[in-house]
């Protein structure tokens, strides 16, 4: 079976970047989201995608971005993959797929087994869906360190390749992919010391773990 393929999302230094690939991290994640602590303008997405050149992918997130937004954040950060992390539609992430010609991963939050079958709606509009945890109305759409239920995906046979989010860390990744049979997972809080600090130490844990499942 192919490696799991891991992750780390909300890096905003060099010092983060560089520990997600010594630690052979796919794929890093640029938050393109001025509410998220974890924020980067074009000229920091600049400078860390010139550090990363093509040692990982770099994957943008936006939470309902508008086109000028992402034509800007897309050529700033090099990006390799548009993450979708709001309202979108499978309309808009289709749109979204053809205008910039890039692959689109779509975060679809769960809550209860009705929510999984919602991923099913971006067949032909996204190239994976992101199952995260629903967070609370008001908060954050994502990186907030909360877990759902794995056992919701337990038996899912979607159409879309798919990946895990939601309050992983070092210590529960494995369960997690245990439990789901996830390919690839996605962490963010749960390898920081405080909210958008990314602490070294937990990145290479992280993957040790994810990688060792
Ligand atoms: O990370 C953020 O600050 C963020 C803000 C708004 C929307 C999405 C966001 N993160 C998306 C991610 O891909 C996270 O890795 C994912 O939600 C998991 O986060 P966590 O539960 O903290 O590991």
């Amino acid at each position: 079976m192919p490696a799991v393929q891991i992750k780390i999302c909300g890096l905003t230094t060099r010092a983060a970047l560089d520990a997600a690939i010594e630690a052979r991290a796919d794929y890093c994640g640029f938050v393109f989201y001025p509410p998220s602590p974890r924020t980067l303008g074009t000229a920091a997405a600049h400078e860390l995608a010139a550090h990363a050149g093509t040692r990982i992918g770099k994957v943008g997130l936006f939470v309902d971005p508008d086109d000028a937004l992402l034509a800007e954040s897309v050529a700033a950060g090099s990006l390799d993959v548009i993450q979708l992390h709001g309202s979108e539609s499978p309309a808009r992430a289709a749109d979204i797929r053809a205008r910039f010609g890039l692959p689109v991963w779509k975060a679809v939050a769960v809550a209860a087994a009705g929510d999984v079958a919602r991923a099913d709606a971006y067949g032909g509009a996204a190239d994976l869906v992101l199952f995260d945890a629903r967070t609370p109305r008001g908060a954050l759409p994502g990186g907030m360190g909360l877990k759902f239920d794995w056992s919701l995906l337990a038996a899912y046979r979607g159409t879309l390749p798919w990946g895990l989010a939601g309050g992983l860390a070092p210590g529960n990744v494995g369960a997690a992919i245990a439990a789901t049979g996830a390919r690839l997972v996605d962490t963010s809080s749960g390898v920081e010391s405080a909210p958008g600090a990314k602490d070294p130490d937990l990145v290479r844990a992280f993957c040790a773990a994810a990688r060792a499942a």
